[in-house]
């Protein structure tokens, strides 16, 4: 019934508009307000999906009219021809701009999209060949056989047309597999990098798509206006366009329609009045300005939040999918998959991690413990590729590898949590599990968009649903990820680890934060994982937990390797004892009070 919905709004207002029941006045307000809200649309995505605030995108609209005016007066060109030759020209110079913004943080990313913003202002206002500030004029209607759209109703049929197409388009992308990896890098980059995501290429995607939208903007623009000139392609228009993503919902994209609508109806308004009571002037600059200030300070979930709510949880067609997704050979038990050879880290004048060398077997549990600061998290890090070793070698089934990355451990089936949970907390909790199986899909932007990606997703969302069900978090499946206790985040870390088919399992304290009976049940996940020859490295304070399910464990104190060995060996380790407390194992059994019962630290477990 909801598919239905989007349509028959779409008609309603067509009929509406060619009904001759609106005023032609009111007809060009609705073309202006459908060839904002393409632009809207893509900074939505840019801007509320992907994070990215630009102020330039006017500056592609501007590209796309000026293509598009060039071809058709200048060389006579069709108007459907020069709108590939538009997307594809916009599309090449967001591709080269985007190459360097994307990898901008900070302040810095608004400011280069400032920056190129108003330069292409001043190319299109100084190439004589664009025709300096008076630009270019008799650009020719759009044609349909030999029919030219010159009505503004028909020429309504065929922008709402675009629009509802660029909607589609857009909330295939964003369900899919790309547009779940844009949505990850909102909460931080740790998590979808740690999974096989590449942050600046999918920010790069998204650049050129929201740059590409903004290019048919331009191309509807030129040919409704016939003429194109630089003003409404500088930097004033890209803060309005940005004014109105942010107004209606950065993030959602029916607040794009409602944002273009709302700031331009107000813009007729304001140069309506303001110029009654304060003279000549473009004063509604200013309050725009303020407004989005404003709103980028209380408000950025934007209008459409208040109206529509909560955005659902993507549904799928079936609740568990099928379960189709090919899965990594199984190296025999035994066969060393992450080794450490003489790791070394150097952080400035400290030696955080020195000489640490071990392996981690495949079927085997691998515990890391040590005093808080002995190196574990560290060590972690750079067996993950988070960071990269001052010395030393990190192997891969007896292959050191040359370059290390979060990506290429992911892509060798190497699946981590994090020590505080990296969550992507405005996700449902079975899309934030759906990330981990980000590297067992493959579609793309492109096939995203046109929908061809649904048999994957389904085995997808399968996947992700079968390792809610290990790790008992199905109840909570579609949920915020946002909403979960700290025990059921851990979990969630657990199972989008799974989610990745890995060999070997990283595990940064896994059971803090959980109840008694959810220890109980990750113990016996982690037992069935060995079972079936998963490799799992663990970093955990309860030591109850790591000596009962650990075959081997691993001491570190103050950067350095200290001990190895079985449980029973750890536990009455002298070495050990005496970096956890600080003083002789006789001094402690005198009184009763070992470490492994969790009195007495030094420095505390961790
Ligand atoms: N990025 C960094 N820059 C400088 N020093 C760092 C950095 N990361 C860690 N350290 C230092 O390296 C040492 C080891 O830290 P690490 O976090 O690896 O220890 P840990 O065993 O994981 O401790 P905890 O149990 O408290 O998490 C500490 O002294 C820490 O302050």
């Amino acid at each position: 019934m909801k598919r239905f919905v989007e349509p028959v709004a779409f008609l309603l207002v067509l009929a509406l508009a060619v009904s001759g029941v609106l005023s032609s006045f009111t007809v060009a307000l609705i073309n202006d307000i459908a060839i904002a809200s393409l632009v809207a649309l893509g900074l939505v995505v840019l801007t509320g999906v992907g994070g990215m605030t630009s102020f330039g995108q006017a500056a592609f609209v501007g590209l796309g009219a000026y293509t598009t005016a060039v071809l058709t007066v200048r060389y006579g060109l069709s108007p459907w021809l020069a709108l590939a030759a538009s997307i594809v020209v916009t599309g090449g110079c967001a591709l080269l701009i985007g190459a360097v913004t994307v990898r901008l943080s900070g302040h810095y990313l608004p400011l280069g999209t400032i920056a190129w913003g108003i330069s292409f202002y001043y190319l299109f206002g100084n190439i004589e060949w664009l025709g300096r500030h008076d630009g270019i004029s008799g650009i020719p209607p759009l044609t349909l056989g030999n029919h030219a759209i010159t009505g503004q109703k028909e020429y309504l049929i065929l922008t709402l047309g675009v629009l509802f197409t660029a909607i589609l388009l857009t909330r295939n992308l964003l369900r899919g597999r790309v547009g779940r990896a844009v949505r990850s890098l909102r909460d931080g980059t740790h998590a979808a990098e740690a999974f096989g995501v590449h942050p600046s290429t999918v920010k790069l995607i998204v650049f050129v798509f929201a740059a590409m939208l903004a290019a048919i903007a331009g191309w509807l623009y030129a040919h409704f206006q016939r003429s194109v000139s630089p003003g409404p392609f500088g930097i004033t228009a890209g803060t309005e366009y940005l004014l109105m993503a942010v107004l209606g919902g950065a993030g959602r994209i029916y607040g794009a329609v409602l944002g273009a609508a709302l700031v331009i109806l107000l813009r007729d308004q304001l140069q309506s009045w303001l110029p009654h009571l304060l003279g000549a002037g473009n004063y509604e600059t200013i309050i725009f300005g303020a407004a989005l200030v404003l709103l980028l300070r209380g408000a950025s979930d934007g209008l459409w939040a208040k109206i529509a709510g909560r955005e659902a949880a993507i549904a799928f067609d079936s609740a568990s999918g099928v379960l189709t997704a090919s899965r990594k050979e199984r190296p025999a038990k035994d066969t060393k998959l992450l080794e450490l050879r003489h790791l070394k880290k150097v952080f400035g004048g400290l030696i955080a991690v020195n000489d640490v060398t071990f392996a981690v077997p495949a079927g085997r549990i691998v515990g890391l413990i040590g005093p808080n600061g002995a190196g574990k998290s560290t060590t972690f890090n750079l067996a993950t590729g988070v960071l990269t070793p001052t010395s030393g070698e990190v192997c891969f089934c007896d292959e050191a590898l040359k370059t290390i990355s979060p990506q290429e451990m992911a892509r060798l089936g190497v699946g981590r949590s994090f020590q505080h949970p990296e969550i992507m907390t405005d996700m449902s909790v079975v899309e934030n599990v759906m990330l981990g199986a980000h590297l067992r899909g493959h579609a793309g932007a492109v096939k995203a968009m046109l929908g061809l990606d649904r048999k994957e997703e389904l085995v997808l969302h399968a996947i992700a649903w079968r390792m809610l069900q290990r790790t008992g978090l199905e109840k909570v499946a579609l949920s915020p990820a946002g909403t979960l206790s700290l025990g059921q985040l851990r979990l969630l870390e657990v199972a989008r680890a799974l989610a990745l088919d890995p060999l070997i399992v990283l595990l940064d304290e896994p059971a803090a934060g959980l109840r008694v009976c959810e220890k109980r049940e990750l113990a016996r996940l982690l037992r069935e994982l060995r079972q079936e020859g998963v490799a799992v490295l663990m970093v955990e304070h309860d030591m109850d937990f790591v000596m009962s399910l650990a075959d081997h464990l691993i001491v570190l104190d103050f950067g350095n390797q200290i001990a190895e060995g079985d449980a029973n060996g750890i536990r009455s380790n002298p070495r050990v004892l005496d970096a956890y407390l600080g003083g002789p194992r006789e001094q402690f059994l005198a009184i009763g009070k070992l470490p492994f019962g969790g009195l007495r630290i030094r420095r505390g477990f961790a």
